[in-house]
Protein backbone atom coordinates (compact mmCIF):
# COMPACT_ATOMS: atom_id res chain seq x y z
CA UNK A 1 0.00 0.00 0.00
CA UNK A 2 1.51 3.16 -0.42
CA UNK A 3 1.63 6.19 1.57
CA UNK A 4 -0.80 8.56 0.19
CA UNK A 5 -2.78 6.33 -2.48
CA UNK A 6 -5.36 8.91 -3.27
CA UNK A 7 -4.96 9.91 -7.01
CA UNK A 8 -7.16 10.94 -9.25
CA UNK A 9 -6.57 6.80 -11.10
CA UNK A 10 -7.71 5.73 -7.81
CA UNK A 11 -10.48 7.44 -7.63
CA UNK A 12 -12.76 4.71 -9.70
CA UNK A 13 -14.72 2.49 -7.53
CA UNK A 14 -16.23 1.11 -10.54
CA UNK A 15 -13.93 1.25 -12.86
CA UNK A 16 -12.50 -2.57 -13.69
CA UNK A 17 -8.95 -3.18 -12.83
CA UNK A 18 -6.77 -2.51 -16.44
CA UNK A 19 -9.35 0.15 -17.80
CA UNK A 20 -7.03 3.01 -17.91
CA UNK A 21 -5.10 3.32 -20.66
CA UNK A 22 -5.41 0.94 -24.05
CA UNK A 23 -3.60 -1.94 -24.97
CA UNK A 24 -0.52 -1.46 -27.55
CA UNK A 25 -1.04 -4.99 -28.24
CA UNK A 26 -3.50 -5.42 -31.09
CA UNK A 27 -4.00 -8.67 -30.04
CA UNK A 28 -5.25 -7.99 -27.01
CA UNK A 29 -8.88 -7.26 -26.58
CA UNK A 30 -9.69 -4.02 -25.19
CA UNK A 31 -10.66 -4.18 -21.25
CA UNK A 32 -14.13 -3.84 -20.78
CA UNK A 33 -15.24 -0.78 -21.31
CA UNK A 34 -17.17 0.21 -17.89
CA UNK A 35 -16.50 4.25 -17.53
CA UNK A 36 -13.83 5.38 -15.43
CA UNK A 37 -15.64 7.81 -12.68
CA UNK A 38 -13.86 10.94 -11.39
CA UNK A 39 -13.72 12.65 -7.98
CA UNK A 40 -17.52 13.62 -7.35
CA UNK A 41 -19.19 12.01 -10.31
CA UNK A 42 -22.15 10.38 -9.77
CA UNK A 43 -22.69 6.65 -11.02
CA UNK A 44 -25.40 6.99 -13.38
CA UNK A 45 -25.32 9.84 -16.07
CA UNK A 46 -28.62 11.35 -14.98
CA UNK A 47 -26.89 12.70 -12.07
CA UNK A 48 -28.29 9.91 -9.12
CA UNK A 49 -26.31 7.61 -7.70
CA UNK A 50 -23.34 7.92 -5.22
CA UNK A 51 -20.13 9.97 -6.05
CA UNK A 52 -17.30 8.17 -6.92
CA UNK A 53 -14.02 9.56 -4.15
CA UNK A 54 -16.46 11.65 -2.01
CA UNK A 55 -14.26 12.09 0.16
CA UNK A 56 -11.43 13.12 -2.23
CA UNK A 57 -13.47 15.59 -3.59
CA UNK A 58 -13.43 17.34 -0.40
CA UNK A 59 -9.64 18.90 -1.35
CA UNK A 60 -8.46 18.34 1.73
CA UNK A 61 -5.38 16.59 2.02
CA UNK A 62 -5.23 14.24 5.28
CA UNK A 63 -4.67 10.77 6.43
CA UNK A 64 -7.68 8.16 5.54
CA UNK A 65 -8.29 5.13 7.38
CA UNK A 66 -9.48 3.79 4.06
CA UNK A 67 -8.11 2.66 0.90
CA UNK A 68 -9.65 3.38 -2.54
CA UNK A 69 -10.70 0.91 -3.73
CA UNK A 70 -11.24 -0.23 -7.71
CA UNK A 71 -14.00 -2.52 -7.22
CA UNK A 72 -16.63 -3.76 -9.79
CA UNK A 73 -20.29 -3.22 -8.94
CA UNK A 74 -22.81 -6.32 -9.82
CA UNK A 75 -25.40 -5.39 -11.79
CA UNK A 76 -27.51 -6.22 -8.66
CA UNK A 77 -25.77 -4.26 -6.79
CA UNK A 78 -26.24 -1.43 -9.60
CA UNK A 79 -29.79 -1.68 -9.87
CA UNK A 80 -30.45 -1.45 -6.29
CA UNK A 81 -28.15 1.73 -6.60
CA UNK A 82 -30.48 2.79 -9.20
CA UNK A 83 -33.61 2.40 -7.53
CA UNK A 84 -32.93 3.30 -3.71
CA UNK A 85 -29.68 5.71 -3.65
CA UNK A 86 -32.44 8.41 -4.66
CA UNK A 87 -34.57 7.07 -1.38
CA UNK A 88 -32.14 5.86 0.95
CA UNK A 89 -28.44 6.93 -0.11
CA UNK A 90 -26.62 10.76 1.03
CA UNK A 91 -23.83 11.89 -0.40
CA UNK A 92 -21.91 13.47 2.30
CA UNK A 93 -19.87 16.11 -0.04
CA UNK A 94 -22.04 19.16 -0.63
CA UNK A 95 -24.39 18.61 2.44
CA UNK A 96 -24.30 20.85 5.81
CA UNK A 97 -26.09 19.06 8.01
CA UNK A 98 -27.80 16.20 8.23
CA UNK A 99 -31.39 16.67 10.20
CA UNK A 100 -31.33 12.73 12.09
CA UNK A 101 -34.98 13.47 13.20
CA UNK A 102 -35.80 13.97 9.87
CA UNK A 103 -34.10 11.88 8.18
CA UNK A 104 -35.71 8.79 10.93
CA UNK A 105 -38.64 10.28 11.79
CA UNK A 106 -37.49 10.60 15.41
CA UNK A 107 -35.70 7.37 16.14
CA UNK A 108 -32.57 6.84 18.13
CA UNK A 109 -29.88 7.06 16.00
CA UNK A 110 -26.98 5.05 15.60
CA UNK A 111 -24.13 5.44 12.88
CA UNK A 112 -21.42 2.29 11.44
CA UNK A 113 -18.74 3.23 10.23
CA UNK A 114 -17.43 0.67 7.39
CA UNK A 115 -20.15 -1.87 6.97
CA UNK A 116 -18.60 -3.70 4.42
CA UNK A 117 -21.06 -5.58 2.34
CA UNK A 118 -23.94 -4.63 4.73
CA UNK A 119 -24.92 -7.96 5.85
CA UNK A 120 -24.38 -7.77 9.60
CA UNK A 121 -25.86 -3.71 9.40
CA UNK A 122 -29.27 -5.60 7.96
CA UNK A 123 -29.66 -8.59 10.58
CA UNK A 124 -29.05 -5.21 13.12
CA UNK A 125 -31.35 -3.34 11.69
CA UNK A 126 -33.83 -5.83 11.47
CA UNK A 127 -33.39 -7.29 14.95
CA UNK A 128 -34.31 -3.76 16.30
CA UNK A 129 -36.58 -1.68 13.78
CA UNK A 130 -36.94 0.84 16.60
CA UNK A 131 -33.52 2.05 16.43
CA UNK A 132 -32.39 3.88 12.88
CA UNK A 133 -28.54 3.26 11.70
CA UNK A 134 -26.88 5.56 9.86
CA UNK A 135 -24.37 3.21 7.67
CA UNK A 136 -21.29 5.30 6.15
CA UNK A 137 -18.80 3.50 4.18
CA UNK A 138 -16.99 4.45 0.91
CA UNK A 139 -17.40 1.18 -0.79
CA UNK A 140 -19.86 1.19 -4.14
CA UNK A 141 -20.41 -2.28 -4.10
CA UNK A 142 -21.60 -2.71 -0.47
CA UNK A 143 -23.56 0.04 -0.79
CA UNK A 144 -25.32 -1.29 -3.69
CA UNK A 145 -25.48 -4.65 -1.26
CA UNK A 146 -27.20 -2.96 1.32
CA UNK A 147 -29.84 -1.37 -0.13
CA UNK A 148 -30.82 -4.45 -1.72
CA UNK A 149 -30.74 -6.09 1.16
CA UNK A 150 -32.78 -3.68 3.13
CA UNK A 151 -35.34 -3.64 0.45
CA UNK A 152 -35.22 -7.33 0.36
CA UNK A 153 -36.05 -7.30 4.25
CA UNK A 154 -38.86 -4.71 4.34
CA UNK A 155 -35.96 -2.82 6.62
CA UNK A 156 -37.10 1.22 7.01
CA UNK A 157 -34.49 2.42 9.19
CA UNK A 158 -31.31 2.22 7.31
CA UNK A 159 -29.40 4.98 5.22
CA UNK A 160 -26.72 4.49 3.58
CA UNK A 161 -24.25 7.60 3.67
CA UNK A 162 -21.50 7.61 1.22
CA UNK A 163 -18.11 9.63 2.58
CA UNK A 164 -15.58 9.84 5.36
CA UNK A 165 -16.90 9.82 8.47
CA UNK A 166 -14.94 11.53 9.70
CA UNK A 167 -16.12 14.47 7.98
CA UNK A 168 -19.45 13.17 8.37
CA UNK A 169 -19.01 13.32 12.48
CA UNK A 170 -17.22 16.83 12.16
CA UNK A 171 -19.28 18.34 9.51
CA UNK A 172 -22.74 17.22 9.03
CA UNK A 173 -23.67 15.95 12.71
CA UNK A 174 -25.01 17.54 15.41
CA UNK A 175 -23.51 17.71 19.19
CA UNK A 176 -24.79 14.74 21.38
CA UNK A 177 -26.64 13.31 18.13
CA UNK A 178 -26.13 10.06 18.29
CA UNK A 179 -27.35 7.07 20.27
CA UNK A 180 -24.27 5.40 19.84
CA UNK A 181 -21.19 4.69 17.40
CA UNK A 182 -20.41 0.71 15.89
CA UNK A 183 -17.00 -0.03 14.55
CA UNK A 184 -16.79 -3.38 13.21
CA UNK A 185 -13.31 -5.03 12.35
CA UNK A 186 -11.98 -1.44 11.21
CA UNK A 187 -9.23 -1.70 8.45
CA UNK A 188 -6.16 -2.79 10.92
CA UNK A 189 -3.35 -1.24 9.11
CA UNK A 190 -0.39 -3.57 10.51
CA UNK A 191 2.26 -1.92 9.23
CA UNK A 192 3.75 0.37 11.83
CA UNK A 193 4.07 2.79 9.19
CA UNK A 194 0.46 2.81 8.85
CA UNK A 195 -0.54 3.15 12.04
CA UNK A 196 -1.74 6.88 11.28
CA UNK A 197 -4.27 5.35 9.34
CA UNK A 198 -6.43 3.47 11.87
CA UNK A 199 -9.64 4.74 12.58
CA UNK A 200 -9.54 4.75 16.73
CA UNK A 201 -7.49 7.46 17.65
CA UNK A 202 -7.36 9.80 20.77
CA UNK A 203 -8.65 12.79 18.07
CA UNK A 204 -11.49 10.41 16.54
CA UNK A 205 -12.56 9.91 19.87
CA UNK A 206 -12.92 13.82 21.21
CA UNK A 207 -14.78 14.33 18.11
CA UNK A 208 -17.01 11.13 18.65
CA UNK A 209 -17.59 12.17 22.51
CA UNK A 210 -19.05 15.54 21.07
CA UNK A 211 -21.92 13.71 19.03
CA UNK A 212 -23.06 11.00 20.83
CA UNK A 213 -25.66 11.92 23.68
CA UNK A 214 -25.27 10.96 27.36
CA UNK A 215 -25.42 7.32 27.79
CA UNK A 216 -24.70 6.40 24.06
CA UNK A 217 -22.92 3.32 23.12
CA UNK A 218 -19.40 3.04 21.48
CA UNK A 219 -18.93 -0.74 20.34
CA UNK A 220 -16.13 -1.59 18.41
CA UNK A 221 -14.70 -5.10 17.19
CA UNK A 222 -11.73 -6.37 16.03
CA UNK A 223 -10.05 -9.14 15.43
CA UNK A 224 -6.17 -7.83 15.07
CA UNK A 225 -4.70 -7.75 18.56
CA UNK A 226 -2.18 -5.19 18.51
CA UNK A 227 -5.50 -2.32 17.19
CA UNK A 228 -7.61 -4.22 20.05
CA UNK A 229 -4.73 -3.10 22.66
CA UNK A 230 -4.43 0.04 21.04
CA UNK A 231 -8.16 0.47 20.87
CA UNK A 232 -8.87 -0.70 24.84
CA UNK A 233 -5.86 2.27 25.69
CA UNK A 234 -7.60 4.96 23.47
CA UNK A 235 -11.08 4.22 24.61
CA UNK A 236 -10.18 4.05 28.38
CA UNK A 237 -7.84 7.48 28.11
CA UNK A 238 -10.71 8.91 26.27
CA UNK A 239 -12.37 10.96 29.85
CA UNK A 240 -16.02 11.62 28.60
CA UNK A 241 -16.23 7.51 27.74
CA UNK A 242 -16.71 4.57 30.48
CA UNK A 243 -15.86 0.70 30.09
CA UNK A 244 -18.86 -1.02 30.58
CA UNK A 245 -17.24 -4.46 31.02
CA UNK A 246 -16.78 -4.83 34.91
CA UNK A 247 -13.06 -5.45 34.68
CA UNK A 248 -11.83 -2.71 32.46
CA UNK A 249 -11.01 -4.92 29.69
CA UNK A 250 -12.63 -6.31 26.48
CA UNK A 251 -16.23 -7.47 26.63
CA UNK A 252 -17.72 -10.40 25.40
CA UNK A 253 -19.58 -10.29 21.70
CA UNK A 254 -22.72 -9.26 22.64
CA UNK A 255 -25.75 -11.10 21.34
CA UNK A 256 -27.21 -8.40 19.40
CA UNK A 257 -24.16 -8.40 17.40
CA UNK A 258 -23.85 -10.89 14.17
CA UNK A 259 -20.81 -12.49 13.05
CA UNK A 260 -19.72 -10.29 10.41
CA UNK A 261 -17.75 -10.88 7.07
CA UNK A 262 -13.92 -9.73 7.64
CA UNK A 263 -14.95 -11.03 10.81
CA UNK A 264 -15.25 -14.67 9.41
CA UNK A 265 -12.31 -14.25 7.31
CA UNK A 266 -10.33 -13.41 10.67
CA UNK A 267 -11.27 -16.38 12.30
CA UNK A 268 -10.45 -18.41 9.37
CA UNK A 269 -7.08 -17.56 10.28
CA UNK A 270 -7.20 -18.64 13.85
CA UNK A 271 -7.33 -14.87 14.94
CA UNK A 272 -8.99 -14.25 18.03
CA UNK A 273 -11.49 -11.32 17.70
CA UNK A 274 -12.22 -8.57 20.92
CA UNK A 275 -15.14 -6.79 21.45
CA UNK A 276 -14.94 -3.12 23.17
CA UNK A 277 -18.54 -1.41 24.92
CA UNK A 278 -17.92 1.78 26.07
CA UNK A 279 -20.89 4.45 27.30
CA UNK A 280 -20.59 8.39 26.62
CA UNK A 281 -21.09 9.49 30.60
CA UNK A 282 -24.12 10.79 31.95
CA UNK A 283 -22.14 13.39 34.48
C1 LIG B 1 -12.18 -4.19 6.99
S1 LIG B 1 -13.70 -3.54 6.41
C2 LIG B 1 -14.87 -4.20 7.57
C3 LIG B 1 -16.28 -4.25 7.02
C4 LIG B 1 -17.34 -4.82 7.96
N1 LIG B 1 -17.51 -4.02 9.16
C5 LIG B 1 -17.08 -6.25 8.33
O1 LIG B 1 -16.71 -6.51 9.49
O2 LIG B 1 -17.22 -7.12 7.48
C6 LIG B 1 -13.56 -1.86 6.86
C7 LIG B 1 -14.53 -0.96 6.10
O3 LIG B 1 -14.45 0.35 6.64
C8 LIG B 1 -14.56 1.28 5.59
N2 LIG B 1 -13.97 2.55 6.08
C9 LIG B 1 -12.73 2.72 6.57
N3 LIG B 1 -12.55 4.00 6.96
C10 LIG B 1 -13.71 4.65 6.71
C11 LIG B 1 -14.14 5.99 6.89
N4 LIG B 1 -13.33 6.93 7.41
N5 LIG B 1 -15.39 6.32 6.53
C12 LIG B 1 -16.22 5.39 5.99
N6 LIG B 1 -15.87 4.09 5.81
C13 LIG B 1 -14.62 3.73 6.16
C14 LIG B 1 -13.82 0.63 4.43
O4 LIG B 1 -14.23 1.16 3.19
C15 LIG B 1 -14.25 -0.83 4.61
O5 LIG B 1 -15.42 -1.12 3.88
Amino acid sequence: MSENPVTPADAAPTAPEGHAGASADPQTPPARQTPVRHRGEPMFPDGTGPAADPAGSHHERRIRSFQPRRSRVSPSQADALRRLWPKWGLDIDGLSRIDLDELFDGLPVVLEIGFGMGEATAQMAAADPDTGILACDVHTPGQGNLLALAERNGLSNIRVANGDAIILLREMLAPASLAGLRVYFPDPWPKKRHHKRRLIQPEFLSLVSTRLAPGAIVHCATDWEPYAEQMLEVLSAEPSLENLHPDSGYAPRPGFRPLTKFEGQGLDKGHVVHDLLFRRRTD
